[in-house]
């Protein structure tokens, strides 16, 4: 058996999808919604994977920093950056590929959460990213792949 907890963390974010088709090319922003889903070797001795307080700090700690209430480009879309680059103060971000919800899942599964998580003894293994209440986008992987096994 394995016990599995999740947080999730509420943010606002600005991008655009460079490519796409319809309206979705323009700057635009969400109200979006990240879901960790964490789980690890058993329970500390009060009965938790742990703290939901620790996740919040954690996670919460870097969405805020680095991505509430700013842009998320793709590094590759030399406009928006020129753009945003002008603007004071300036606070965007840039993803290695184009700021989807799949995308932004997969960034914080692949590039935050073991960072962060890591020292902390624990894995995340699902990350969900909300866009609107109506659509979301899952990045999932085994926990033994993750730990090499
Ligand atoms: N598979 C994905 N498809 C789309 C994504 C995405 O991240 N993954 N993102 C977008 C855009 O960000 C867009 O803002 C959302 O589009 P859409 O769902 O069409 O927006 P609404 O639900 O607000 O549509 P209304 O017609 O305005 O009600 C697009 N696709």
């Amino acid at each position: 058996m394995s016990l599995s907890i999740m947080r999730r963390v509420k943010f606002c974010a600005g991008h655009r999808l460079v490519g796409h088709e319809g309206k979705c090319a323009h700057l635009h922003g969400h109200n979006y919604v990240a879901e960790f889903y964490v789980t690890g070797d058993g329970v500390d001795s009060v009965g938790r994977v742990i703290d939901f307080s620790v996740l919040k700090t954690t996670l919460k700690g870097w969405i805020d920093e680095h991505w509430d209430h700013g842009f998320v480009v793709y590094e590759k879309d030399d406009n928006a950056i020129d753009l945003l680059e002008q603007a004071i103060p300036r606070r965007f971000y840039t993803l290695p590929y184009n700021p989807t919800s799949e995308n932004l899942a997969r960034y914080l599964l692949d590039e935050v959460c073991p960072k962060l998580l890591q020292p902390l003894g624990v894995i995340c293994d699902r990350v969900v990213i909300w866009e609107s209440d109506e659509s979301c986008a899952a990045a999932c992987r085994e926990v033994g792949a993750k730990r090499g096994k």
